[in-house]
């Protein structure tokens, strides 16, 4: 674990010391936008065609955000216009690196050993921390964005005219009920389990936790009423939600100590949770395997001896 300075990679863990204990995630760096037609997108930029097979997705199995890439890639049927190479689930003194064990893939691009080489190809005096899921760009040999929530948005909608695919998932009428959910979402739940998680200092801790309950309460007695959260139709808010919560009984509960109770302990959040895993699509792209392997065999600091439970034993197949 660490981050690039200047192009040239450091072994360091998050300084929560600086913010009395608390876990604050650092943004993304790089935003460019593909669109349609190479057009400027929402960064002012232009230059990134929609076109099969030049964009490539960089992801772990494990990790939420890129996991809502993989989703929406699926949902979207871009799997023959976007390549995936998967790191290994382990994040260690390297960072995420490729190997091809069980389930991942290897650089697929150019056979790259580490995550962070990508970074440095894009720019090679590259500061800040290496994330995934990352949008390559193989004929400009650059990084798109590394941004989950804006890559979900273009895989949505820049391709429409190449697959056909007509599924909305920020449908104009819904956008400002996506976006509030995005909103209290994000910082509640996506990031609060990490919050919770990664927090030293039990005041900095029990925040996130109290946060995050009060969250997932809410979400729970509003799917009693909503199939999903903004009514009848999928968005890419329930993306967004089910990455965190198909995680949350294997790792959150125990590892990031999220364990007031189980979600499978609530009323709504089950059947909301196997309604998403059994669209068309999504079972496919869940990997307990190196969800689990990553966070308890990679947060070394957390789990020192970095045993990987064996539980729980969860049918999401099942109806709830
Ligand atoms: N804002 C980013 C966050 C991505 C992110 O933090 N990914 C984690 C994996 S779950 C990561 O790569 N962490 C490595 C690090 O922080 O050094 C997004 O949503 O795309």
């Amino acid at each position: 674990m660490g981050m690039l300075v200047d192009g040239k990679w450091k072994d360091v863990w998050y300084d929560t010391d600086s913010n009395d204990g608390r876990f604050v995630r650092e943004s993304a760096s790089f935003h460019h936008w593909v669109t349609p037609d190479g057009s400027a997108g929402p960064d002012g930029d232009g230059g990134f065609p929609a076109q099969a097979g030049r964009y490539h997705l960089y992801v772990s199995l494990a990790c939420p955000w890129a996991h809502r890439t993989l989703i929406v890639r699926s949902l979207k049927g871009l799997e023959e216009l976007i390549g995936v190479s998967v790191v290994s689930p382990l994040m260690l003194e390297h960072g995420w690196t490729f190997n091809r064990d069980e389930g991942s893939s290897g650089d697929l691009v150019a056979d790259r050993q580490f995550h962070h080489q990508v970074y440095t190809a894009a720019d090679p005096h590259y500061t800040g921390r290496v994330t995934v899921p990352v949008l390559w760009d193989c004929e400009r040999q650059t990084i798109v964005n590394n941004e989950s929530a804006e890559i979900i948005r273009m895989l949505g909608g820049a391709f429409d005219d190449l697959t056909g695919n007509t599924l909305d998932l920020y449908p104009q009428a819904l956008r400002a009920d996506v976006d509030a959910w995005n909103e209290r979402i994000y910082p509640a739940v996506n990031n609060g389990v990490y919050r919770a998680g990664f927090a030293t200092a039990q005041a900095a801790y029990e925040e996130a936790y109290r946060e995050l309950f009060a969250e997932l309460d809410h979400i729970d007695q509003h799917l009693g009423q909503h199939r999903y959260l903004t009514g009848d139709r999928l968005t890419e808010a329930d993306i967004r939600l089910f990455t965190t919560l198909i995680r949350f009984d294997s790792v959150y509960h125990g590892h990031f100590k999220c364990n007031r109770q189980r979600l499978e302990d609530y009323r709504h959040i089950p059947g909301y949770i196997r309604d998403i895993f059994q669209l068309p699509g999504v079972a496919g792209t869940v990997d307990f395997n190196h969800i689990k392997t990553h966070y308890y065999a990679s947060h070394r600091n957390i789990n020192p001896t970095g045993i990987v439970p064996v539980g729980p034993a969860i049918d999401y197949h099942q109806a709830k």
